[in-house]
């Protein structure tokens, strides 16, 4: 295959087997949380995600997921040369060895609510490889050595960009066959929430100043130097053709491969209708590509915080995403949605267990 005819079947097949979630399933779901021993709405949120989670199972009440897994999807970015973020490279080689020592916030995270962290190299640079040598325990699923400058250049061609795709739905596979019932997104790859920005602004067609973030906590100066690479950027891709109508063409021109990783798992996931917990502005705009590719996979989305990148905000209202957490958080590596894991557990038990008026022969005074 040519980098400009790329095989795309294993992404079609995947849209392909997105279906809509039953209308029905969504109504009985709903009407059986009305029916529960508590005021209508008093679980707010919670309501709604219960009800999601039913629909995306196709039953009333859906099952209760108990083994959450985090997939970290690693890569490392061109854009880095542009000074966009004050950590050198080699920390993201140098976090992997830490998420495979066990010893990184999500490592602590997973432990707390019972998630198995799995570590996946889609794109370390060079130098981020030599930090981590040999390590058992890594899964190597490396497309190319980081991605290129994409203040002067695409960030990947169409076939990474799908061979990346492809490698984090086989991820989502995996896990799933293994039997884990919850996914949960998690990245990692100094420089990234330059690209995130990118793709947020080209898919909404926003103002990068509005969408571009301080990351790992850059400076003022530092802040500005970004947002001025992600316009450079997304007028480099917007006028070499790549725009909201055609997603994997932004994917390719401003995405990182952790990105197109992170698409990947989200559509495989959607697939088996398997529920996804998205962490920060890496996921809420991979969502972004994920959507505009098959808009039903947004059944199977949920938000498991808002990141203080405004990018974040911007892509999850987009998307009609209501985030389940937020607690000022702004770390990646899956942090803030494996937190979430037991909101979504709670919210599926609750379908599950709670009395209803009927049965608990509590008057209801809603009734009528
Ligand atoms: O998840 C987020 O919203 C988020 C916000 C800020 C930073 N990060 C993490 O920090 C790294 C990117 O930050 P930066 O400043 O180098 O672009 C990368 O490893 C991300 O996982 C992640
Ligand atoms: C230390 C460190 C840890 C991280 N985890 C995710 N992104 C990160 C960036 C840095 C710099």
């Amino acid at each position: 295959m040519s980098p400009e005819s790329p095989d795309t079947s294993i992404l079609d097949s995947l849209i392909t087997r997105i279906r809509p979630v039953d209308p029905a399933v969504v109504r009985a779901a709903r009407e059986h949380q009305d029916r529960l021993t508590k005021p209508r709405g008093s679980l707010g949120e919670l309501e709604a995600v219960s009800v999601r989670l039913a629909a995306l199972a196709g039953t009333v009440p859906g099952p209760v997921p108990a083994a959450p897994a985090v997939a970290v999807f690693v890569g490392d970015h061109g854009v880095h040369a542009q000074g966009v973020s004050p950590w050198p490279r080699e920390v993201t080689g140098q976090m992997v060895a830490n998420f495979l020592a066990g010893g990184a916030v999500v490592n602590a995270l997973a432990r707390q609510v019972g998630a198995t962290v799995r570590v996946v190299d889609v794109g370390m640079s060079a130098e981020a490889s030599a930090v981590v040598g040999a390590a058992p325990g890594l899964d190597r699923r490396s497309v190319r050595a980081g991605t290129g400058d994409i203040a002067v250049e695409p960030a990947m061609t169409r076939d990474q960009a799908l061979r990346a795709v492809a490698a984090g739905a086989e991820v989502a596979g995996e896990l799933i066959r293994a039997g884990h019932d919850l996914l949960v997104t998690g990245d990692m790859g100094i420089a990234n929430t330059t690209p995130s920005a990118a793709l947020v602004a080209a898919l909404l067609g926003a103002d990068p100043v509005a969408v571009t973030g301080r990351g790992t906590g850059v400076d003022d100066e530092t802040l500005a130097r970004k947002v001025g690479v992600v316009r450079r950027a997304v007028t480099r891709a917007t006028s070499a053709g790549a725009g909201p109508g055609d997603p994997l063409g932004v994917l390719a021109a401003l995405g990182g491969l952790e990105h197109a990783a992170t698409v990947g798992f989200m559509l495989a996931a959607a697939a088996a209708r398997v529920p996804v917990l998205l962490d920060g502005v890496i996921a809420c705009s991979s969502a972004l590509v994920a959507a505009a590719l098959a808009p039903e996979a947004r059944a199977a989305l949920f938000a498991g915080h808002r990141s203080v990148e405004p990018g974040a905000s911007a892509a999850l209202a987009a998307l009609g995403l209501v985030p389940l957490l937020d607690l000022g958080m702004r770390l990646g590596e899956g942090s803030g949605g494996v937190l979430a894991v037991p909101v979504v557990q709670a919210a599926a038990r609750v379908l599950a267990e709670v009395a209803t008026f009927d049965g608990a022969g509590i008057t209801d005074k809603q009734a009528g």
